[in-house]
């Protein structure tokens, strides 16, 4: 079972996301994978960082271009919009937590989210796709205008529920989704 959260941005995908990793969590299952939530000093967004839900390693997705200049940082390659993508860092924290749901047939992957940054490193996104291809159970959060033909096409395959987040249903839409994986995992 393959449950895609969407919605617009800011509409609270990752307040989903994370309300249902972590009742799963308290439930006893497993969850391989990983999120990356924005970094703010103050009311500026510096970057997101990019975090291992089993592990909490953690390193930097994508930091401002202020910012990065700032920090001296030499570690970013590709530019999107404001951020420069911290491609080595985010590779390796990606790819070791994504892989570690092929040691456990029981595990639910987690992404929050497949996104341009996400999906601008080639290997990262090679992972992302055979991590869904092989997962049993999946919860992703996509932007809405995920373009990526592969992507969709494996959603189609493997008949994909999708969930649009709104503020009428945000309140209680992650009750939904955690029953689901609890059926779906006591079967
Ligand atoms: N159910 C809710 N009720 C009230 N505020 C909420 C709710 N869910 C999220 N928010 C608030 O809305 C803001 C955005 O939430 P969140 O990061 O979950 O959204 P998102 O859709 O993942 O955003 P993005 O598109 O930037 O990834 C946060 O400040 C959060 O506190």
């Amino acid at each position: 079972m393959i449950v895609v959260i969407t919605g617009r941005p800011g509409v609270g995908k990752s307040t989903v996301f994370n309300r249902v990793v972590s009742r799963l969590k308290d439930l006893g299952l497993k969850i391989y994978g990983f999120y990356c939530p924005e970094v703010r000093e103050g009311s500026r967004r510096i970057g997101f960082k990019i975090i291992d839900i089993h592990t909490n390693d953690q390193g930097w997705l994508a930091i401002s271009m202020d910012k990065a200049i700032q920090m001296g940082f030499n570690r970013y390659s590709k530019r999107i919009g404001r951020y420069f993508v911290v491609y080595d860092e985010a590779k390796t924290i990606g790819i070791n937590a994504l892989r570690r749901i092929y040691s456990d047939p029981n595990g639910i992957l987690g992404i929050d989210e497949i996104g341009p940054m996400e999906l601008s490193i080639d290997e990262l996104r090679k992972e992302i796709i055979s991590a869904i291809m092989k997962s049993n159970k999946a919860i992703l959060v996509v932007h809405r205008n995920l373009s990526d033909r592969d992507i969709i096409d494996i959603f189609k395959r493997r008949n994909a529920l999708f969930y649009t987040v709104l503020e009428s249903n945000r309140e209680f839409i992650h009750d939904e989704i955690v029953k689901m994986f609890v059926n779906i995992s006591t079967m």
